[in-house]
């Protein structure tokens, strides 16, 4: 059975007077991948810093593979950071540069190099291990970022923004990768992220911070559903015939905004959608389709940071 890999506990940045983050906590199990999620200023860069030990805690705790966060040096030695805006060595080869990361965590040469070899196969670089980092595409430098936070074999990776300025086709590859050091690795992951699908995706649980918060925390499928029973729209299909008859007994219905388009009404319901369906039901009419949207997480989480963005 797999245990807890990384828990924070009321963990707080204060920068002078400006609260970064916020009594944040959460547990997260190994072989997981957890989505940070949150707009521009919501503390998940600096959440990231703190557990990863660069940034010591104003108030809280943490620990990573049981580590306390009073030893920092031993949780270095157990997890890998590919930062949000990593740069590289030019002149290097990524064979080079994974070699010397793989030496300055205490590997001898021939070990460093077999491990170099092993993650540029395993992030797709094998073919491009000898060429200079200056002529990899930002795609190939992200996931070489990817392979030199794998060097120690750590427990928890951090991975703040890893697909940030890809294209598609290099999204999709991180997120693959991803998915892999997970599973096949049973490597935690921490994957910061403004991009809802890639969470929806890859990640088995989300933390949705705003202004330093945590707006919700769970699973995906929990946040989801949760927010969204309160916010929903939806389009209710009867007969053209009845239609007129359906409009008017919905907007008789509390809380209830009704728009109307040939044989479609959209309905939209601060309460959820059950009172809308039963008052058409109860009218006696046919209702052909019914359609409910604010099922997916990109809805709760606008739904749940609107306005909030600091
Ligand atoms: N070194 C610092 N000094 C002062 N304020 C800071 C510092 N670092 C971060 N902040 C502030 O803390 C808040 C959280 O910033 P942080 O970078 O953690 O957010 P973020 O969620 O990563 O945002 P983004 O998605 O834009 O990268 C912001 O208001 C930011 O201005």
């Amino acid at each position: 059975m797999s245990g807890v890999s990384l828990e924070a506990r009321e963990l707080s940045k204060w920068f002078g007077s400006r609260t970064a983050v916020d009594s944040v906590s959460f547990a997260v199990q190994e072989g997981e991948v957890i989505g940070l999620l949150g707009p521009n200023g919501a503390g998940k860069t600096t959440t990231i810093r703190m557990l990863s030990t660069i940034l010591s805690p104003t108030g809280g705790d943490f620990a990573v593979a049981g580590v306390p966060s009073s030893r920092p040096a031993d949780i270095r030695a157990r997890i890998g950071v590919l930062p949000e805006s990593a740069g590289y060595p030019a002149f290097q080869t990524g064979l080079e540069y994974l070699m010397y990361h793989g030496r300055l965590f205490g590997l001898s040469r021939a070990e460093a190099r077999q491990t170099a070899v092993r993650l540029l196969k395993q992030v797709g670089l094998a073919d491009r291990a000898q060429s200079r980092i200056a002529t990899y595409s930002r795609g190939m430098r992200q996931r070489l970022g990817i392979a030199r936070a794998l060097v120690n074999n750590p427990s928890v990776v951090f991975l703040d923004e890893p697909t940030l300025g890809l294209d598609p086709a290099g999204q999709r590859e991180i997120l693959t990768l991803v998915r892999t050091i997970a599973e096949a690795r049973g490597t935690t992951v921490v994957l910061s992220t403004h991009t809802l699908p890639e969470v929806e995706q890859v990640c088995s649980s989300v933390l949705i911070l705003n202004q330093g918060k945590v707006l919700a925390s769970g699973s995906v499928a929990e946040v989801t559903s949760t927010e969204a029973a309160g916010h929903q729209s939806g389009r209710l299909r009867v007969p053209p015939e009845e239609m007129a008859r359906a409009a008017e007994v919905l907007r008789r219905v509390p809380g209830v905004s009704v728009e109307v388009l040939k044989d479609v009404v959209t309905v939209t319901s601060a309460d959820g959608m059950n009172n809308a369906l039963s008052a058409v039901l109860d009218a006696g009419l046919t209702v052909v389709a019914f359609e409910v949207d604010g099922a997916r997480l990109s809805d709760a989480f606008l739904a749940m940071t609107r306005g909030g963005t600091s």
